[in-house]
């Protein structure tokens, strides 16, 4: 039993999205390519809204193309989610970030342009060498002294802020590692957060298969399993924008 009744309103547009899907109506971004699109490609009208909205700092557009040519560079998160997150970031007036999943670093300089001089954010990867590529750029932007960078796994650096006693001292967290720890992150996040705070979870899509998790698709089950955990939070309010691969966001109450 779903714990609410869907509003018609809700319906038409979920159906509309579904025929925009299948239509291949949302059907991506062109240049910039939001490469982790779930929402198809070559869309006039997805490209229409990047033409419109889109205002990426020099070096982070520079680090964008730079990872685009990258062989996982589908891996970077899409650029207007990340413009979305900056501007969260600004708006709830954010001192301290965690990212989990850094790749080359993306949006980790994303949001250290718009943190305050004396901000952090605490970037946890397990791969420096995907770091190495960014690490450059943010000094050349001038903000490398905005980020922390640990490498190991992110569980066991979220581990070490709450056992050093950060709980409740971040102000955002972007969730963006493997799949299948999703849901501890999500767990260990929410305590580091402070009330009013906001985490965003990525790929919460998960390229469509999240409708129907394949028994031995441990990654979309385990997403799957959060998004209908969050539904129901009493921790939380969300949002799902269907963003890139589809984003969460939780605001903690
Ligand atoms: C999708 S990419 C992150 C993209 C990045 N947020 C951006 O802005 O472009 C996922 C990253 O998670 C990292 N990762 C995978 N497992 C991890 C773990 N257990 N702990 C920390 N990082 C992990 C990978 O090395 C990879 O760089």
């Amino acid at each position: 039993m779903p714990l609410f009744s869907v509003p018609k309103e809700v319906a038409v547009g979920a159906a509309m999205l579904g025929v925009a899907f299948a239509t291949g109506m949302l059907a991506g971004f062109g240049t910039p390519k939001s490469s982790k699109s779930t929402i198809g490609k070559n869309s006039p009208l997805l490209q229409y809204i990047l033409d419109h909205s889109l205002r990426e700092h020099p070096i982070l557009k520079k680090l964008r193309l730079l990872t685009a040519d990258h062989p996982h560079g589908k891996m970077m998160v899409s650029c207007d989610q990340a413009q979305l997150m900056a501007n969260l970031v600004k708006l709830i007036k954010a001192k301290k970030v965690i990212e989990i999943g850094v790749f080359t670093g993306y949006n980790t300089l994303n949001m250290a342009l718009v943190l305050p001089d004396n901000g952090k954010v605490i970037a946890c990867d397990i791969n420096e060498d995907y770091a190495k590529i960014g690490k450059p750029l943010w000094k050349e932007a001038g903000v490398d002294h905005k980020i922390d960078l640990r490498i190991k796994p992110a569980i066991q650096t979220l581990d070490e802020l709450l056992a050093s006693g950060e709980a409740e001292t971040f102000d955002f967290a972007f969730i963006d590692a493997d799949k299948e720890s999703y849901i501890e992150y999500y767990e260990k996040c929410l305590r580091l957060i402070k009330k009013g705070g906001i985490i965003a979870i990525d790929n919460i899509l998960w390229g469509g298969r999240v409708l129907k998790p394949r028994k031995d698709d441990l990654a979309a089950q385990t997403i799957h399993q959060l998004n209908e955990k969050l539904l129901r939070d009493a921790r939380i309010n969300i949002s799902i924008l269907p963003m890139g691969d589809g984003v969460t966001l939780a605001f903690k109450l």
